[in-house]
């Protein structure tokens, strides 16, 4: 139990109807999820305004309410806190309730369009394996030191952020590694963390449906950067031509990482192949699990990181060259006849080149690039034409498919894929909505020696059809195929 007037700490709230001196059970910002005796924090949302529910959430128990608006009846026993920005205030409530978990922990925080999952994953996996306890907040799942928590979000909700912090805390962990969405940082689900560190990867088209524009999207990353603290180190890929700017305003000490450019952290591909990727990391020759150039970022970011955060540097190249990469990150397996499958998350046109492109760096000799690629429905549209265009023209066969299309029709998403490819390149296409059947057929079509991509699902498990998640998994489906093939 904790007070409200402890819990009110740092809130900057307009108005207070009622005492402080009250018990809160739990901090709640659905009124659907109410207990006795919590606070309800009234958020605008995207689709409603969680105002409307303040009268639910006092009938179902709630005894504080904080809200931008008060409604027009107040009466009753229930204390009332104006604030002028909810989303704001729920950060904070969250954080004091579960008593700032961030500050005993070392929090390090990645965001950039592609590779937060690579880049957390690999440094929760490094920091275990040099024998610290840790957590993990991930697209894929969340970890409390070995622990399992399924993960909602790629960045949970304040409240949900707070208690996994807490559990970590609890569980005695040293650090948390973190992704931290554009949308977490727009709806202010990280306000109040306490970070030790930042990581930027790159910034490329995605979620314009959400931010609108480019340069909106730019600065949702950038306000992450702006916040760090002093104490905190904000390390950026110098080889992007937005890494620099993620630095312009912050007072955290600025590092920088690159293959190209002057960084503070340097590396070079001596060798890029199926088996994995031999660097000149700060001048030692390494042999990584990872494949592609877009993993030797992915791989020096981690290794910058873990010595910002004074690792000795010969642990951590030894501990790093053992490990692979997070589930559904170009996992591939090979099948009859020797051809590969590759599974991958690519999901933006930059990520879809990348591994295309890595897929054409190492592979042996004439072998195709058959890819099978969707888009998500109820996301960014603009994104579809270009998915398509990159995936037709760098690869030799495309079959266009369904990928999460939630409430929209899966045709008219395929369609909008359509229109972004080249004349030249359509008679190298067919458009399958059923993924299923996508994928037989890419392996149909699949001569000795040929390279299957399977785009945009991943780890993930299901396909979202109408609000509906049914089981599906690109690998299983992959490793079925193969097994007939046989
Ligand atoms: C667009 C978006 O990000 N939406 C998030 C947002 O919901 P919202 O603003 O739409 O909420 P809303 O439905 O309008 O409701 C407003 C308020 O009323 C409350 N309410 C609503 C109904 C009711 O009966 N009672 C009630 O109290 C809601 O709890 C909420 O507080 O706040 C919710 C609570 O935190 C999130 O669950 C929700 O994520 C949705 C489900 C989502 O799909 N988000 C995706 C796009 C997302 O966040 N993705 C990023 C990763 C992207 C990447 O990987 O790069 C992520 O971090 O996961
Ligand atoms: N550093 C990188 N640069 C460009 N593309 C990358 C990079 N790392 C990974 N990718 C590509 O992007 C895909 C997604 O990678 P990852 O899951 O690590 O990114 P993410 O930023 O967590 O994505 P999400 O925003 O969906 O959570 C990978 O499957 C790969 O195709
Ligand atoms: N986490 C990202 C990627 C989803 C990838 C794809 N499978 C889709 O459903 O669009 C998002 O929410 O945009
Ligand atoms: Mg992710």
């Amino acid at each position: 139990m904790r007070y409200l007037s402890d819990i009110l700490e740092g809130v900057a709230f307009t108005e207070l109807q009622g005492s402080a001196d009250v018990e809160i059970s739990a901090v709640v910002f659905d009124s659907r999820q109410v207990v006795p005796g919590c606070m309800f924090v009234a958020v605008k949302g995207t689709s409603v305004d969680g105002h409307d529910y303040i009268e639910q959430a006092i009938k179902d128990g709630a005894i504080a309410i904080i809200c931008e608006e008060l409604p027009a009846h107040t009466a009753g026993e229930v204390d009332f806190l104006m604030v002028a920005d909810s989303a704001k205030a729920l950060a904070t409530l969250a954080a004091n309730f579960y008593e700032n978990p961030s500050s005993n922990l070392k929090l390090v925080g990645v965001t950039g369009t592609n590779g937060k999952t690579t880049i957390a994953t690999l440094l929760y996996k490094l920091f275990i394996d040099m024998g610290y306890k840790c957590g993990l907040l991930s697209t894929v799942e969340n970890q409390v030191n070995g622990r399992i928590i399924p993960s909602t979000h790629t960045t949970p909700d304040p409240v949900a952020l707070n208690k996994l912090l807490s559990d970590m805390v609890d569980e005695g962990c040293d650090y948390c590694f973190m992704e931290v969405s554009s949308h977490a940082i727009a709806q202010h689900r990280i306000d109040g963390l306490s970070f030790s560190g930042g990581i930027f990867s790159n910034l490329t088209h995605d979620h314009l449906d959400y931010h609108k524009t480019f340069d909106s999207y730019l600065k949702a990353k950038k306000t992450f950067f702006d916040n760090l603290p002093k104490s905190a180190f904000a390390l950026t890929n110098g080889d992007d031509k937005n890494g620099n700017v993620m630095l312009q305003n912050t007072s955290a000490h600025k590092k920088t990482y690159g293959l190209k450019s002057m960084a503070d952290y340097k590396a070079r591909i001596i060798e890029n192949q199926f088996g994995g990727l031999l660097l000149n990391i700060d001048n030692e020759e390494v042999w990584f699990k990872l494949v592609g150039t877009f993993n030797a970022y992915n791989l020096l970011a981690v290794y910058a990181a873990a010595l910002l955060l004074e690792q000795d540097r010969s642990k951590v190249l030894v501990s790093l060259s053992k490990l692979t990469g997070a589930e559904g990150r170009f996992e591939y397996i090979v099948g009859p006849n020797k051809v590969i499958g590759i599974v991958d998350y690519a999901h933006t046109p930059d990520a879809v080149q990348n591994v295309l492109s890595t897929i054409h760096d190492i592979r042996k000799g004439s072998e195709k690039v058959i890819t099978v690629i969707g888009c998500g429905g109820d996301r960014d549209k603009t994104k579809r034409p270009v998915m398509a265009k990159v995936a037709s023209e760098w690869s030799d066969k495309v079959i266009l498919t369904s990928d999460n299309p939630r409430t929209e029709d899966p045709a008219q998403i395929i369609k909008d894929m359509e229109a972004g490819i080249d004349p030249a390149f359509k008679r190298h296409t067919v458009s399958i909505a059923d993924r299923r059947e996508a994928i037989k057929t890419a392996c149909m079509f699949a001569q000795p020696g040929d390279i299957i991509l399977l785009a945009g699902k991943g780890h993930e498990k299901y396909q979202e059809i109408n609000g509906v998640k049914n089981h599906f998994d690109d690998m299983e489906e992959l490793s079925g195929q193969f097994n007939e093939m046989k």
